[in-house]
């Protein structure tokens, strides 16, 4: 089976190596044509546990469109590069069935427009990092869970039933909401603050008045959003937390990085979802605005 991925990137690159693993062809669609041809001709190089593997990879240029022998595509791309491959997909009236990967939830908005009748939305929960455009390290073992978001197809539960058997754990789940909902709490509960603080994940365990915070933080994002069994997901918050305990969250790498955050799909959704309910989030609003205004001072507006 051939694969599309739109996106080398970090999370594109892994599930490409394992979708190789799995004897089914990956084919990454990049935005840079000198990324596409660094993949055609060096392969993909994935680090795990210090051992490195090699995979040879089809790799082409967004640009010049999918080739079109692809049974299902999967967008890997950050929240705020979404829309401009919406816009692509549906230009292009692709109809296979597409599974997009993201943390937030603003993306959702936009899937309307697309013409496939087969959707699917989906959370990472490895950890990774892209070395160069082809090269990763796999740095946490975790799953992929995935959910119908419009129509299921046969093809596509082929697709995860055949990730899932060599042990890349890849879960169909029933539901999209509650599988996309526990996964923004928890982002928007330690990447905000861990991006703010400039600590690791960790510290907001350890140090009490930053814990402090997290707390408040949950109490006031929860309202925003329907979920069932609130003390289960704060586990998880925790449970997340400690796991990671030694890692910077990828807001923090952003902000440190220049990059612009995720922080519009995750605190500016919860906001959003609140103000539908006329809520008064003024935590998240102040959490939302440092991140914004840090993104900003990174444009030159406040250096001083
Ligand atoms: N990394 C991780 O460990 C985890 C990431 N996630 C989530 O997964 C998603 C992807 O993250 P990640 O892989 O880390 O992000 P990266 O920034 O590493 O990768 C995104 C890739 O998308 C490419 N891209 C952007 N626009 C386009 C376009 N129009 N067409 C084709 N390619 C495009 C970028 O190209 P270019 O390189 O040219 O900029 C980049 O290679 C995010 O929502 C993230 O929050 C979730 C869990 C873990
Ligand atoms: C789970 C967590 C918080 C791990 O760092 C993450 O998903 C992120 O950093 O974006």
């Amino acid at each position: 089976m051939k694969v599309a991925i739109i996106g080398g990137g970090a999370v594109g690159l892994l599930i490409a190596a394992y979708i190789s693993k799995a004897k089914m062809e990956p084919i990454i669609y990049t935005r840079r044509e000198e990324q596409a041809l660094a993949l055609n001709e060096q392969g993909l190089k994935m680090y795990k546990n210090g051992i490195a593997e090699n995979f040879a990879i089809k790799a082409l240029p967004i640009s010049k469109g999918l080739s079109g022998e692809e049974e299902i595509v999967i967008v890997t791309v950050k929240q705020y590069d979404v829309k401009k491959v919406i816009d692509f997909l549906s230009n292009s009236q692709i109809t296979k069935p597409i599974l997009f990967l993201q943390n937030g939830m603003g993306h959702l908005t936009y899937l309307s427009e697309l013409s496939s009748p087969s959707i699917y939305v989906g959370i990472v929960e490895h950890g990774v990092l892209r070395y160069s455009d082809t090269c990763i390290a796999h740095t946490g073992e975790g799953q992929i869970k995935v959910a119908p978001f419009k129509e299921k197809t046969a093809s596509f539960d082929r697709f995860v039933k055949e990730l899932d058997a060599i042990g890349f754990r890849t879960i169909m789940e029933e539901n999209w909401y509650p599988v996309l909902v526990k996964k923004l709490i928890v982002n928007a509960v330690i990447n905000p603050l861990t991006a703010l603080y400039k600590v690791k994940n960790g510290a907001l365990l350890t140090n009490q008045s930053f814990y402090n915070n997290m707390i408040a933080i949950f109490q006031e994002v929860t309202c925003a959003v329907e979920l069932k069994d609130v003390s289960k997901v704060w586990d998880e918050v925790v449970a997340i937390c400690k796991k990671t305990s030694e890692n910077f969250s990828s807001m923090y790498k952003d902000i440190e990085n220049n990059r612009p955050t995720e922080i519009d799909s995750i605190l500016g959704y919860l906001l959003a979802e609140g103000k539908k309910n006329s809520m008064n989030m003024p935590l998240t609003s102040f959490l939302y605005n440092s991140i914004k205004g840090m993104e900003n001072k990174r444009e030159g507006e406040g250096n001083g």
